[in-house]
């Protein structure tokens, strides 16, 4: 199995959309349809379902899971996390559409009425420590244990070390796209990701890409 760093999915995922040509919001809708898989294999309580969105690809891909959550009748509540106006294009997108379907965001969103949350706040994106506020949030979150499916990776671990930028949603669940990141497998990280579960969402490894760790053969067990 070959696990990535950050910046190494980040440059899959630029090959595949810059010089492939797969648009990005196809991988956003395949990205959404893999976390759908896990959501409805029968280990959650699906009767509230809470999505939380950030600004980046990462909360585009939140945004099409509660569309499609939506779409199916499920009870799900949307609320963004972050300033709107800062969203990327993929988001702004996905919140256009979504909000043709007849789903209204919520302003702020009671954890205890959840039985189910998805992070997707902050993916392989995760560039800083987070603000003070979002880190209340997430200790907030984690104190009254709901089950979480992270998207990627949990708001707030480092993908490619483990560490933990001020605070990280401990996850029940984690659906990561294309590779494992070694963030998911080492320190914290290894701890809040819970089950890893890897989707491939049709993304393309450029032939020459190497890569800062050697592949782990499947049943290698070294550490
Ligand atoms: N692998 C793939 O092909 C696909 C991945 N997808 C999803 O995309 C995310 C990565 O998306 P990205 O937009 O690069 O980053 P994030 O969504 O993780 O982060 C969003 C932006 O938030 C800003 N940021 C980062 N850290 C902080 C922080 N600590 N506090 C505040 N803001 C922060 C940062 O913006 P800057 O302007 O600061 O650079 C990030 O850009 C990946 O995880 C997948 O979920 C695709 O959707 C599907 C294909
Ligand atoms: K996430």
């Amino acid at each position: 199995m070959q696990l990535v760093t950050a910046a190494e999915m980040q440059k899959i995922d630029n090959y595949t959309v810059e010089t492939i040509g797969m648009p990005q919001d196809v991988l956003i809708e395949r990205a959404a349809m893999a976390v759908l898989e896990v959501i409805g294999a029968g280990h959650f309580n699906l009767e509230h379902i809470l999505v939380l969105a950030g600004l980046g690809n990462n909360g585009a891909d939140g945004v099409a899971i509660a569309r499609l959550l939506y779409a199916q009748g499920f009870n799900v509540s949307l609320q963004f996390v972050g300033n709107v106006a800062r969203a990327k294009d993929t988001v702004q997108r996905q919140l256009a559409i979504i909000e043709k379907h007849g789903l209204v965001r919520a302003e702020k969103s009671d954890f205890n009425q959840a039985t189910l949350i998805i992070d997707a706040i902050f993916g392989t994106g995760l560039n800083n420590i987070l603000p003070e506020g979002l880190q209340k949030m997430i200790k907030a979150a984690n104190h009254i244990e709901k089950a979480v499916i992270a998207v990627d990776t949990p708001t707030g671990i480092d993908a490619t070390t483990g560490e933990v930028r001020g605070a990280a949603l401990k996850a029940h669940t984690t659906v990561t796209f294309g590779y494992n990141k070694i963030g998911l497998t080492q320190k914290v990280g290894g701890y809040l990701s819970g089950h890893v579960v890897v989707k491939d969402i049709g993304l393309l490894t450029p032939a020459d890409m190497t890569f800062s760790q050697p592949e782990r053969l499947e049943n290698d067990t070294t550490d």
